[in-house]
């Protein structure tokens, strides 16, 4: 089997009739964190949203967790996004039900079952970000930084083999930031493959790894230097 996730060759992606990366050559391996950064209006939402089939990929090819981006129909957009944990910037929990329940909604919605099953998947992905006491809370009661754990909780639940992130910082402060970031690094630790768009420099010196860069339409790896 092959240990590449991600794979775009000389992919354009437009938003409606304009051009917003063109040339996209790039490989995602099993097991890598990846950091997309770029300034607002580069592109980066717009290659996420390509990834998890909200934005057609209309030029080029790509294939993400064995789907072909370029025949990528409809209906079977359901079952990639349950390949991929997607965490966006602002959490999006379900506000009129508490944690336990916003993670057992996606679990029913996506085949389980088995009400045991479920619980003990429940417990086992609060318990990797932290949040094993705070199942009975509403989101409105936990602050930004525990509901952007419980974000990544409900990521965890399929067993994604990628995991991508939008701006996962970018409503939190530095510090809760950085306590994100670490729940982050475990799950990175833990084996998964993490693709994090990002405007938080300071997080990417704090834990360096491979970054991507959009500019000027295009997506290229910069080289960090050491500081
Ligand atoms: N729904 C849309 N319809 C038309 N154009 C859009 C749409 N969404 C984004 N764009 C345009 O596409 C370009 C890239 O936007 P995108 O949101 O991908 O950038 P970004 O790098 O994610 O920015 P930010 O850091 O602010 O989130 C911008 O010129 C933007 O105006």
């Amino acid at each position: 089997m092959s240990d590449t996730i991600l794979e775009l060759k000389n992919a354009a992606i437009f938003q409606k009739d304009s051009l917003v990366l063109n040339e996209v050559n790039l490989e995602v391996k099993k097991g890598e964190f990846v950091y997309l950064i770029g300034k607002t209006g580069s592109g980066k939402s717009s290659f996420m949203k390509t990834l998890y089939g909200d934005l057609p990929l209309r030029e080029g090819t790509g294939s993400i967790v064995d789907f072909d981006l370029t025949k990528l129909r409809e209906k079977k957009i359901p079952f990639l996004r349950r390949k991929l944990g997607i965490v966006f910037q602002d959490f999006k929990l379900l506000p009129d039900r508490n944690i336990n329940n916003n993670l057992s909604f996606v679990l029913r919605a996506t085949g389980w079952k088995d009400a045991q099953k479920m619980k003990l998947k429940i417990e086992d992905v609060l318990g990797k970000v932290g949040m094993k006491t705070k199942g009975f809370k509403f989101p409105h009661q936990l602050s930004g930084g525990e509901q952007q754990r419980v974000a990544i909780a409900r990521a965890l639940l399929n067993d994604p083999e990628l995991i991508l992130a939008d701006e996962p910082t970018g409503n939190l402060d530095p510090q809760t930031s950085v306590e994100v970031m670490k729940v982050l690094q475990e799950i990175h630790k833990s084996g998964r493959t993490i693709l994090m768009a990002t405007h938080d420099y300071a997080l990417i010196l704090k834990y360096p790894s491979k970054t991507l860069k959009c500019d000027g339409n295009k997506i290229f790896e910069v080289v960090q230097r050491a500081v």
